[in-house]
């Protein structure tokens, strides 16, 4: 693909922890309104190079390019207890996604608070505007996360195993939701491990096991061979390791 078409370039691109490689040599142009599933076995760099993406964790080598234009990126990393701790109305969650609009200490407009009302309605969370984030089920706190997601209007949107332990109807309505962003041309990257919903729903897929074993339509890239290939190389590479020089990748 032409690079200037891309919404989002690895070049190249090596990531890791105290100079070691945790995922290297990382290639790929993903398109505007993609709709891609990266997946790849345990320890493979799947969050790791969200986290390169959102600017936590800078390149040991190599680059990447985000074309995402006003809308910016979106990240919903994995849920975690923290999410739960803060004292604070699912409401007032999830009207922080509008905090590039309004910045963080300014009050609602009435056609703000509308939209936050929206975005919980299509979540299915109505009526749960005043209850306390850490009284919601798994479930609900990841419909919340979704609804201040959508709220933040970004072309690019990075979700981080979103339905890691959420129940099979949230999965449905939540995977709905994805679709329906797609359709409206956003580009959606998310980590998965239900190889049955990625094939199902992701038209493409990127396969990570510390490098890429794979980037292309979903049917093309899961198969029974590069699977085995991709637990074979997770499990054996070296986590110890220095940044290595592929003589070809910086070439090409
Ligand atoms: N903060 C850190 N410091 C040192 N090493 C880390 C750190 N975070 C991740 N790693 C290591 O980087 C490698 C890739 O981890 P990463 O979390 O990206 O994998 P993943 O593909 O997202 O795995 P999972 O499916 O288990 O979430 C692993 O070996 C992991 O131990």
């Amino acid at each position: 693909m032409n690079a200037r078409e891309a919404i989002l370039e690895l070049d190249n691109l090596t990531l890791g922890y105290d100079r070691h490689p945790a995922v290297h040599h990382l290639r790929c142009s993903i398109a505007p309104g993609a709709l891609v599933a990266i997946v790849g076995p345990n320890g493979a760099g799947k969050s790791t190079l969200f986290k390169a993406l959102t600017g936590e964790l800078p390149p040991l080598q190599g680059q990447f390019r985000v074309h995402a234009g006003k809308g910016g990126i979106a990240y919903l990393p994995q849920q975690s207890e923290l999410d739960r701790s803060f004292p604070v109305s699912v409401f007032d969650m999830v009207s922080m996604g509008l905090w590039r609009e309004i910045g963080a200490f300014r009050g609602l407009k009435r056609s703000q608070a509308e939209r936050v009302r929206a975005a919980l309605a299509a979540v299915g969370l109505s009526g749960f505007e005043a209850r306390q984030i850490g009284t919601l089920s798994g479930g609900q706190l990841q419909r919340a996360r979704f609804a201040r997601m959508m709220l933040q209007d970004a072309n690019l949107l990075l979700l981080d195993e979103p339905f890691n332990a959420i129940d099979a109807r949230t999965i449905e309505d939540l995977v709905a939701l994805i679709l329906q962003w797609h359709a409206e041309g956003r580009t959606i990257l998310a980590v998965l491990h239900d190889l049955t919903l990625v094939q199902r729903h992701f038209p493409e897929c990127l396969l990570l096991a510390r490098e890429c074993l794979g980037f292309g339509p979903t049917a093309e890239i899961l198969t029974p061979e590069r699977l085995a290939t991709a637990r074979r190389l997770a499990g054996e590479f070296d986590a110890t390791a220095p940044v290595c020089h592929r003589p070809e990748a910086e070439a090409a």
